[in-house]
């Protein structure tokens, strides 16, 4: 297992920063059907924004398939929508076929959806001897308290669940959610964590140190094979 942690400057650095390290992994991949989970929320926006303004002819997008490590349940045209994010600013504007577009459905019933995109998880990406998906990358972020994906730290259940998918309840608007499990992050050939701003540096020293209230903190609990975490000098400040 190796566990890295990359210093930049600010949120644009670590952006910009992943994402050559990014296009230097896809050329170095000796496979099409390249299997990658997006995170959502506000961090990936300007990884997303470069993808499209500097990556668009570098990287041969065709041969990349997208998931989702977690969405809101909403609309996909709601600005909450995880895809809806990543449609907008680099999926419309890069050569990706359609059908390498895997989003979770925010819009259909929670646990109809779970189902179903277990069941396109299952079509698309490699398992283990245990029938979990191992995904060729993982891009993750953190939240303030400590959760990742939707996995929250009053739903830590999910860290363990022999699910691939789970539905998850935001702890203060109770927004239904759907996530990947711990089981799935865990098995991710590669897994990159993506965390800004001195908000989060308390909470990013406790899971990466693994002091104080780690335990409570579902981002510490992944434990991926290969792990880097890409995190700016604000996050980094405790560290
Ligand atoms: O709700 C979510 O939160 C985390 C962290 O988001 P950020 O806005 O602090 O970057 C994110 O990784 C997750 O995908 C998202 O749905």
């Amino acid at each position: 297992m190796s566990t890295e942690t990359k210093k930049f400057a600010d949120s644009a650095a670590v952006a910009s920063g992943f994402a050559a390290d990014f296009a230097e992994w896809v050329a170095a991949q000796g496979h099409d059907k390249i299997t990658v989970a997006l995170s959502g929320g506000s961090t990936p926006k300007l990884l997303f924004g470069l993808w499209a303004s500097d990556y668009a002819d570098k990287i041969e997008w065709a041969r990349l398939h997208f998931f989702w490590g977690d969405e809101r349940c909403v609309e996909p045209d709601d600005s909450d929508s995880n895809y809806g994010v990543a449609k907008a600013l680099f999926l419309d504007k890069v050569q990706i076929p359609e059908e390498n577009v895997h989003r979770i459905l925010g819009e259909a019933d929670p646990d109809e959806e779970r189902l179903r995109y277990e069941n396109e998880v299952y079509g698309h990406v490699d398992i283990d001897d245990n029938a979990v998906p191992e995904f060729d990358l993982i891009i993750l972020g953190m939240g303030t308290d400590g959760h990742t994906a939707s996995i929250f730290p009053h739903q830590s259940q999910f860290l363990k669940s022999p699910q691939v998918c789970e539905v998850a309840i935001h702890p203060e608007t109770a927004q239904k959610r759907i996530t990947l499990t711990g089981p799935v992050l865990n098995r991710g050939k590669k897994v990159a964590f993506l965390i800004t701003g001195g908000d989060k540096a308390e909470v990013l020293a406790q899971v990466i140190k693994k002091e104080g209230d780690f335990a409570n903190f579902p981002a510490s609990h992944v434990e991926a094979a290969d792990l880097t975490f890409y995190v700016d000098e604000a996050a980094a400040a405790r560290l």
